[in-house]
């Protein structure tokens, strides 16, 4: 591209024209033709249909030689649009995109008698990506991300990543790539020879040019992606794979379709060649945007998009101010998670702890959890050798003093976190925010001891932080907008999904936690069987059935949250005695590798018989009989038993206006307590079920076994009127 040229489409990009594909031809004869559709130049039929059109018009102007498909404003395109699935309009494109798939990306644009090179920069997803496998060539940035995502929607690539990419990195490499919907940056891809060179952002067009002009001058091989075969291993080879890859997806997923479809759909090309594996593909993208699945999945997509948008907070036009450096205070390992994910964002970290040792322990943690993703490769030595010296640990306040965010991580003792917030209000400049992680001391009561114009907020983090992405953050009666502006983007910074929750015991997760459990201790003392509920609720998706779960968190915290829920709900617990029996054991749960199931030296658990003992001794405390019809129950009334509780505690904070939106309790349940989310999450799973059908067995279960089933009084106004149980939450109650 000569410079001029170049000039004249940056100049045009800063101010470009409304229309969503833009065509230039350079003076070298390249066309440059840019999807436009700003910010993510996302992708739709209409989008495609322009793109078809321009890239014929290249095609037809003698003056071009040679094309160049990128994106305007520093994205490729991070791919089609989603609400295209799952949802009403999906009608209306009906087999629209297989077309697109096979007549536009492969019969007119890998076909194209002109070569043409993708330039690649930000965000290349999706259909984003399956455009540029089907070019000729790739140019990308380093940092450029590229991967296919569809899976997380229910769906399966539909313009033909499911052929080009095992035909371009190999079936291995392509069945991580997409079964996992994991994104590379623009190196990694360069290495797996995905993309043909990298280029810096400024030179990339003119790169980009270059190489469609050498292609055309067979200077370059002029690729097509669909036929190659050279990465293809041999076809036993391939079918040993992809055989154990679905046995794996089956074992993962066993209530969930499309990994399977998909896997199908590979082996398919593979067999029968690409184009039919095209056509298979299309028919299986038509099918899948039609399931519950895709349903529920692009629910959580858009529910969980939506969590940092709070009416008449973040639509009041204030900015998010910068937090630079943030202080940790505690030394256990949650403290070590939290300060290495802040530190992997780029936050400058310090640690601060009483004693040396614990201190030192916590530092160790640190540096060791760098190192692991260093040695993983999830982050490059460059990003290393930085992160080690964005983070230090201390024992006195003497840094603090330009300290933006502390995130108080000490043990749940009011009397500490009060010392600690009275020290830190003499050392932390007046901007700074206190917060502490706690999720079940008052926070209102933390602050007693600061100054009154001082306020204290939770940020609480879910163990272990590196893996679970679900950030509460905790307001009370004085937390400001602003201070709320500040951690909605802070969270979304360290790359978490942030949730607004008001301060209550237990906040939105703990709260549907409790009612989990409680729910199975008291089926089990009448008489249910503790691996026949963990089963249950594996089979219909849960990541851990309640007692595996309470054996991970550990007795001593489920001791802790009891009292305080018996406390604060007396009305609604069942109050059990089965872990204050196994304590007396020295069961403590998966640390002491024996809780409701014995743990090997792998971390494997397996049942206990001797557990029935145990709960024999807590039935006969709690005066409870064994009842026939709870100790026969099918899996789908446990299910139901366990399940409807908890919807009622939802119930309760929808009308309690604990959450802003009753779609972040979809998000709290899927994220923070491993409910399904291909079933949309714990509200949008009650539409399918009924809101009277929940109600009604809830007022029977309650008149048979007690008030802990009682259900609350918006869940009974709801099933009086028969409207589902997601409502739109009344502001107006909460202080927001
Ligand atoms: C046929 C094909 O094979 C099928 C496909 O292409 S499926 C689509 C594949 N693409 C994806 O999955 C990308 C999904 N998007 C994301 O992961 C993230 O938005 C992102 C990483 C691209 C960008 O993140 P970030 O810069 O933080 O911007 P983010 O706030 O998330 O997005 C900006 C807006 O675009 C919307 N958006 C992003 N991707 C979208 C998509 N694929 N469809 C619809 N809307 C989308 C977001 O909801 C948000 O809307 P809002 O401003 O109204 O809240």
């Amino acid at each position: 591209m000569s410079k001029s040229t170049e000039k004249q489409h940056i100049k045009n990009n800063n101010k470009l024209p409304d229309r969503k594909i833009l065509l230039d031809v350079g003076e070298n004869g390249v066309a440059i033709i840019s999807i436009n559709r700003p910010p993510l130049n996302l992708l739709s039929v209409d989008v495609l249909l322009s793109l078809k059109e321009n890239i014929e018009e290249a095609m037809r102007k003698d003056n071009v030689k040679a094309i160049v498909i990128t994106g305007s404003r520093g994205n490729f395109s991070a791919g089609f649009d989603v609400t295209a699935f799952g949802g009403s309009q999906q009608r209306k494109t009906k087999r629209e995109l297989g077309f697109m798939s096979i007549e536009f990306i492969t019969d007119t644009l890998e076909a194209a008698r002109k070569p043409i090179v993708a330039a690649v920069e930000g965000l290349a997803l999706g259909g984003g990506f399956e455009i540029a496998l089907a070019c000729h060539a790739r140019i990308s940035t380093s940092t450029s991300k590229l991967g296919l995502p569809e899976l997380q929607y229910g769906i399966l690539p539909g313009f033909g990543g499911t052929q080009r990419l095992p035909r371009l990195v190999g079936l291995q490499k392509a069945l991580e790539m997409i079964l996992m919907s994991k994104r590379i940056r623009g190196e990694e891809a360069y290495n797996m020879c995905l993309v043909d060179a990298i280029s810096p952002p400024n030179q990339l067009l003119g790169s980009a040019c270059q190489w469609a002009l050498d292609i055309l001058e067979c200077r370059r091989p002029w690729s097509i992606s669909l036929f190659r075969t050279d990465r293809l291993a041999p076809l036993a080879e391939a079918r040993t794979l992809l055989n154990s890859v679905r046995a794996q997806m089956q074992k993962q997923n066993p209530n969930v379709i499309h990994p399977l479809v998909c896997i199908d759909v590979i082996e398919h090309g593979i067999l029968s060649g690409p184009r039919n594996g095209l056509w298979k593909e299309a028919e299986a993208l038509h099918e899948l945007r039609q399931s519950d699945s895709c349903r529920s999945l692009v629910h959580v997509f858009f529910a969980k998009q939506s969590t940092s948008k709070i009416p008449g907070i973040t639509d009041m036009g204030l900015r998010p101010r910068k937090i630079h450096k943030v202080a940790v205070l505690g030394g256990s390992s949650m403290s070590s998670g939290i300060a290495t994910v802040l530190v992997l964002a780029n936050h400058y970290v310090i640690m601060k702890y009483i004693d040396q040792v614990s201190l030192q322990n916590g530092i160790d943690r640190v540096k060791a959890n760098l190192e692991g993703h260093f040695k993983e490769g999830r982050m490059t030595q460059e990003h290393y050798k930085k992160a080690c010296t964005l983070f230090k640990g201390v024992l006195s306040y003497d840094s603090f003093k330009d300290v933006d965010l502390v995130i108080e991580d000490v043990p749940d003792i009011v009397s500490l976190k009060q010392q600690f917030f009275a020290d830190l209000d003499e050392c932390c400049p007046p901007h700074c925010i206190f917060a502490s992680n706690t999720c079940i001391v008052n926070l209102d009561l933390i602050g007693e001891r600061m100054k009154p114009c001082k306020e204290i907020v939770g940020i609480h983090f879910f163990s272990p932080p590196s893996v679970i992405d679900l950030l509460e953050i905790v307001r009370t009666e004085r937390t400001s907008p602003q201070v709320l502006v500040d951690l909605l983007s802070f969270g979304r910074r360290i790359q978490r999904t942030p949730i607004v929750v008001r301060n209550c015991t237990g906040f939105a997760v703990r709260r549907m936690h409790f009612p989990y459990l409680q729910a199975a201790m008291l089926l089990v003392e009448c008489g249910a069987d503790v691996y026949q509920i963990d089963k249950a609720l594996n089979s219909f998706g849960m990541k851990l059935g309640p007692f595996r779960m309470v054996d991970q968190d550990g007795f001593q915290s489920a001791t802790t949250h009891e009292m305080k829920f018996l406390e604060t709900f007396p009305d609604r617990s069942h109050k059990s005695n089965l872990i204050p029996i196994l304590r007396k054991s020295n069961r403590e749960g998966e640390s002491t590798c024996q809780g409701f199931y014995t743990y090997n030296d792998k971390g494997e658990a397996s049942p206990d018989p001797e557990v029935s003992t145990y709960i024999e001794m807590a039935r006969s405390m709690s005066g409870i009989t064994i009842k026939s019809k709870v100790a026969t129950l099918s899996d789908g009334e446990i299910v139901e038993m366990i399940l409807f509780p908890v919807l009622n505690e939802a119930c309760s904070m929808i009308s309690e206006a604990i959450i802003v939106k009753s779609s972040d309790l979809n998000v709290a349940s899927v994220m923070g307590m491993g409910f399904p989310a291909y079933r949309g999450g714990i509200i949008f799973w009650s539409h399918s079920v009924g809101s009277k059908y929940i109600c009604s067995k809830l007022e029977d279960w309650s008149k048979e076994y007690g008030e802990f089933f009682k259900p609350c009084a918006y869940l009974v106004e709801r099933a009086s009127k028969g409207h589902s149980l997601g409502a739109q939450i009344k502001l107006a109650k909460s202080p927001l």
